[in-house]
C-alpha cells in the first residue's frame, strides 16, 4: 500500500480516459520516445486507456530492470487480438515467460549460438553470391532483390528451401504475413478494443463494430499457412531423403534419434515448428532495415565506401569475392557493420514486455501489468557513448580507446535487447550482415541516382512501419566496379549451381 503512494515515472501528460492515446504515433514512435527521454530522463511512463507503458531509456536502467530483475520483467502482454484471434499466440515474441519459452530458446540457441555459426558460413556465402548476381541482372530494382535475399536466406537456413525467383510463392506468402503482422495486427499505437475488454471476443462477427473479428479471421488463416507450409515442405523433403541441412531438418533428426520410438513427439514437433516460424518472422524486417541503412549510408558518405573498397582491394585483391576467412583483415568493414546496426537500430523500442509484479525503481512506482519497452534507439544515440550520435561515422569504432570505453561502445550491448528475451539471432545476423556488406562493397559502386533531367536525386527517408525502422524504398544507383568485377560475380558459386 505504501509503495502505491509513490509517484509513477515522469512522462507527457495525458487526457482523462484516453490517457496518452494522442501521443502514440502509428509510425516512427521511436523519434517521439527519444524526445521524451531527453525531456524526462531514464524512465518515461505513459498510459493509454489506463494501460501503463514504460520506456526504459538508458543502458543502466535496462541492466537494472530488464536484466537484473529479469524474473519479473521478461513476461509478455496477453494480446487477445494478436494471440488468440489472429493465431499468433505461439510466436516466440508473444510467448509468456516460463518453461515453454526456456525450452524453445534453448533450441534456438543450440542451433544459432556463437559456436554453431561457422557451420552456416558456406550457405551464407552462396546466398550472398546470389544477391550480387541478382543486383547485376536487375540493378534498377535493388529493393526487391534485398527482400528476396533476406527472405531467401532465412528460408534456406531455417527450412532448406531455395528461392530462385522474386515471385516465389513461399517468399510472397511470408512477406505478406509479416506485413500484416507488424503493420496491421501488432502496430504500435493501435489499441484493439478487444484487448481492453477481452469479453468482446465472444461477440459475433456480424455485430456492428465487430469488424476486428472479420479481419482477425482472414489474418489467422494467413498466419496458419505461414507457420505450417514451409515446415511441411521440409518434412516432406526429409521423407524423400532430399532435405538440405537446415535448422528444421537438423533438429527433427536430433529429436528422432533421441526419441525411443524413433518418432518425434508432439511437443518437440510443436517447438521446432513455432521456433522456425519465429526465426523467419524476426529476421526478415530486421535484416531489411540494416541493409537499407547500409545503402543509405553509402550514398550519403561516398568517402566511407571508397575507404572500405581500398581496404578490401589491399587485403582480398580483386580476383575473388571476400569470404569469412578475410574478416580479421577487414576492420573498417567491421566498423561499417557496427555503425549500420547503430544508426538503423532495427527494433528501436525492442519488443514489449509485461511486468508481472508491482515494482519500485529509484523511488518510482511501476505497476504490475505495465508494458515495458527497452528504448535501444535512444541508447544507441547517447552522446556520451557515441559523440555526434546522428552522424554516420564508422571511424568511431576504430579509435584507440581504453578497454572499458570500447566495451561501452559495443553496439551489440543495446541493439539486440536485454536479458532473458535478448535476440537469439544476434550471431547469425552478425555473420550474414558482414558477408553481405563486405561482398557488396567489394563488387559495386553505390551512389545517388540521377533523374531523366540529369539531376541528382536526394533520398527521401520516410518510415511507415511501426515496429521496425524500415525506410520507404528510395532510389540509388548501383553498378559493378568494373568489367572484371562482373566476371568475378558471374563466376561465384550461386544457389542454382
Ligand atoms: C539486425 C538484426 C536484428 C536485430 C537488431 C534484432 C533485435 C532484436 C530485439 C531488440 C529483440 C527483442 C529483445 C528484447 O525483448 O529485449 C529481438 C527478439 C528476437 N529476435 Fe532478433 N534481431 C535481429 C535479427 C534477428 C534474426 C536474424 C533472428 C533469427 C535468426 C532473430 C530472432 C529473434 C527472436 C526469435 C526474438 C524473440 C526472442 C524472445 O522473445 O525471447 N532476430 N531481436
Amino acid at each position: 500500500q505504501k509503495t502505491k503512494r509513490l509517484a509513477l515515472p515522469p512522462g507527457p501528460k495525458g487526457l482523462p480516459i484516453i490517457g496518452n492515446l494522442r501521443d502514440m504515433k502509428l509510425s516512427g514512435l521511436w523519434f517521439e520516445a527519444r524526445k521524451w527521454a531527453q525531456q524526462y530522463g531514464e524512465l518515461v511512463y505513459l498510459n493509454v486507456f489506463g494501460q501503463g507503458l514504460l520506456f526504459v531509456n538508458t543502458y543502466g536502467a535496462a541492466v537494472d530492470l530488464l536484466e537484473k530483475r529479469g524474473a519479473i520483467y521478461s513476461d509478455k502482454p496477453k494480446m487477445v487480438m494478436a494471440g488468440e484471434l489472429c493465431g499468433c499466440e505461439n510466436m516466440i515474441g508473444l510467448t509468456p515467460y516460463g518453461d515453454r519459452l526456456r525450452r524453445q530458446r534453448k533450441l534456438m540457441l543450440q542451433a544459432l549460438g556463437a559456436n554453431r555459426i561457422s557451420s552456416y558460413h558456406p550457405l551464407l556465402e552462396v546466398q550472398t553470391h546470389n544477391l550480387l548476381q541478382g543486383i547485376l541482372s536487375s540493378p534498377d530494382d535493388p529493393t526487391s532483390i534485398i527482400r528476396r535475399y533476406t527472405g531467401g536466406l532465412t528460408l534456406l537456413i531455417v527450412y532448406g528451401y531455395r528461392v530462385l525467383s522474386n515471385t516465389d510463392r513461399l517468399l510472397e506468402m511470408a512477406s505478406e504475413s509479416l506485413d500484416i503482422l507488424s503493420n496491421r495486427i501488432a502496430a504500435a499505437g493501435i489499441v484493439w478494443i478487444v484487448d481492453l475488454f477481452p469479453s468482446l471476443k465472444h461477440i459475433p462477427a456480424w455485430f456492428p463494430g465487430a469488424q476486428f473479428k472479420c479481419d482477425a479471421a482472414i489474418w489467422k488463416s494467413k498466419m496458419e499457412a505461414f507457420v505450417n507450409e514451409p515446415f511441411e515442405y521440409t518434412k516432406q523433403e526429409m521423407r524423400q531423403g532430399t532435405a538440405a541441412p537446415c535448422y528444421v531438418s537438423m533438429l527433427l533428426d536430433d529429436a528422432a534419434l533421441e526419441s525411443k520410438d524413433q518418432c518425434v513427439d508432439s511437443q518437440r514437433d510443436f517447438d521446432i515448428r513455432w521456433t522456425a516460424n519465429s526465426l523467419y518472422a524476426a529476421s526478415f524486417d530486421t535484416t531489411v532495415s540494416a541493409i537499407s541503412h547500409f545503402f543509405l549510408a553509402m550514398i550519403q558518405h561516398p568517402e566511407v565506401l571508397q575507404k572500405a573498397q581500398k581496404e578490401i582491394d589491399a587485403a582480398v585483391g580483386n580476383s575473388r569475392l571476400p569470404t569469412f576467412s578475410d574478416r580479421p583483415n577487414l576492420p573498417y568493414v567491421d566498423a561499417i557493420v557496427s555503425e549500420c546496426l547503430r544508426i538503423s537500430s532495427p527494433v528501436p523500442l525492442g519488443l514489449p514486455r509485461a511486468i508481472t509484479e508491482d515494482n519500485v525503481y529509484k523511488g518510482m512506482f511501476i505497476p504490475k501489468g505495465t508494458l515495458v519497452f527497452g528504448n535501444n534507439y535512444n541508447m544507441l544515440r547517447d552522446p556520451n557513448v557515441y559523440p555526434n550520435p546522428d552522424e554516420f561515422m564508422p571511424e568511431r569504432f576504430l579509435e584507440d580507446v581504453d578497454e572499458a570505453t570500447a566495451k561501452l561502445r559495443d553496439v551489440r550491448n543495446y541493439v539486440f535487447g536485454f536479458g532473458r528475451r535478448r535476440c537469439p539471432g544476434s550471431f547469425m545476423i552478425d555473420a550474414s550482415l558482414w558477408i553481405a556488406i563486405a561482398s557488396m562493397v567489394s563488387a559495386f559502386d553505390i551512389s545517388r541516382s540521377v533523374n531523366e533531367h540529369g539531376e541528382v536525386v536526394e533520398p527521401d527517408v520516410v518510415y511507415d512501419n511501426s515496429v521496425f525502422t524500415i525506410p520507404r524504398p528510395f532510389k540509388y544507383d548501383i553498378r559493378p566496379r568494373s568489367a572484371h568485377a562482373v566476371k568475378v560475380i558471374r563466376e561465384a558459386k550461386g544457389l542454382s549451381d
